[in-house]
């Protein structure tokens, strides 16, 4: 037996093979796939996370660069590949690869795109975690039911913290509905330390306020367009909220937390529908949904963005993209 610096260092007591409880894998290692991946190996969520890309030199640059960072983590096993048995085990799977809308393109572009990555990236990823659960942040945006209006509540506090000088995890409130135009801020619940702003400034959000808060919620609407034109993508933001969730979901939390889900009879909306309202999220996912009281006013706008969805959901793109991911779920 050859005597080495490791044999002389330590004695065995157990054997070496590494047993992993907890493996994440991210599959795509873009700027939103690796801002998801710092946060996991920071918060110490899982023992092992593996990315996968079809991106060889990419993928072993990031992995190295962050395995290099490794005195600085939680948990510093950082594993990747192209070939998905490096995935083997998960749960959950982060499926982050796929097309980003270009200049001037829609979202029909990116679907249309995206078909293709999903039709070899859902059996891959199932025959080596058959049991996984998989968190899908990749456009289009209809498909990112737990991340988008999660991300927009997230702008809304912080836009209204800004304004206050109060941390935005102090400031209370939601953004309802879909990500988009006809997103619903609910400022009869927005609240700091239990006191609404609405006893405050009872024309909060309105046309007619003085102080025009409702610039907030359209700031809210546009600042990832803002974030592109000076970017060119987004991704940290994104980042922290996926990983916020999947905390929740990981560590057994039951948080509430604003993210869509499909409803029925709610909010007087009888027709099924993903919108976004507050859930409490728990290990196998969303347990309940929360029914707060919305103002007359509000109830009418979340009425009207179900009727924005459904002409979104009249797109024959996004049929065409959820019948596929629909059939390859169905086929695991
Ligand atoms: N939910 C959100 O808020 C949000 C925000 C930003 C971006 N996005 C979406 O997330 C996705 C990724 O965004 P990004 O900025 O990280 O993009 P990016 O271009 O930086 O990275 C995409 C990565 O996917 C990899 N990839 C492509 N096809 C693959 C495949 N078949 N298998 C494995 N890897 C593959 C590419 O090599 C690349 O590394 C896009 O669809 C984008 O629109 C969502």
């Amino acid at each position: 037996m050859i005597i080495t610096v490791r044999c002389e260092l330590t004695k065995n007591f157990t054997s070496e093979e590494t047993v992993h409880h907890n493996k994440i894998s991210i599959i795509g290692t873009g700027s939103v796939g690796m801002a998801c991946g710092i946060n996991i190996l920071f918060k110490g969520l899982s023992d092992e996370v593996a990315f996968v890309d079809v991106d060889e030199g990419k993928l072993k640059g990031e992995t190295v660069d962050l395995q290099h960072g490794s005195s600085f983590m939680k948990m510093p096993n950082i594993f990747s590949s192209k070939d998905y048995l490096v995935s083997a085990n998960s749960n959950p799977v982060i499926i982050i690869a796929g097309a980003c809308p270009g200049k001037g393109q829609t979202c029909l572009d990116v679907v249309k795109r995206n078909v293709p990555f999903f039709k070899l990236m859902i059996p891959n990823i199932t025959q080596y975690s058959p049991q996984c659960k998989m968190i899908v942040v990749s456009s289009p945006v209809d498909i990112l039911t737990y991340v988008w209006l999660y991300l927009d509540t997230a702008h809304f506090c912080f836009f209204i913290g800004q304004r206050l000088g109060i941390h935005s995890r102090s400031c209370h409130g939601w953004i309802f509905g879909e990500h988009g135009d006809s997103s619903v801020p609910v400022w009869s619940g927005v609240n700091i330390a239990g006191i609404p702003l609405k006893d405050l400034n009872s024309e909060i959000g309105m046309d007619k306020d003085p102080e025009h808060w409702e610039n907030v919620p359209k700031e809210v609407i546009t600042c990832g367009y803002e974030m592109v034109k000076m970017k060119c993508h987004t991704n940290w933001a994104v980042g922290l909220s996926v990983v916020n969730l999947m905390e929740s979901v990981l560590n057994y939390l039951r948080r509430v937390h604003p993210i869509s889900t499909i409803t029925k009879d709610l909010y007087g909306i009888n027709e099924k529908v993903f919108l976004s309202v507050l859930c409490i999220l728990r290990e196998d996912g969303i347990a309940n949904v929360l029914k707060i009281n919305l103002t007359p006013e509000e109830a009418v706008c979340l009425k009207e963005c179900r009727k924005a969805l459904g002409n979104t959901e009249g797109d024959q793109g996004l049929k065409l993209f959820k019948a596929t991911l629909m059939k390859l779920l169905m086929e695991r």
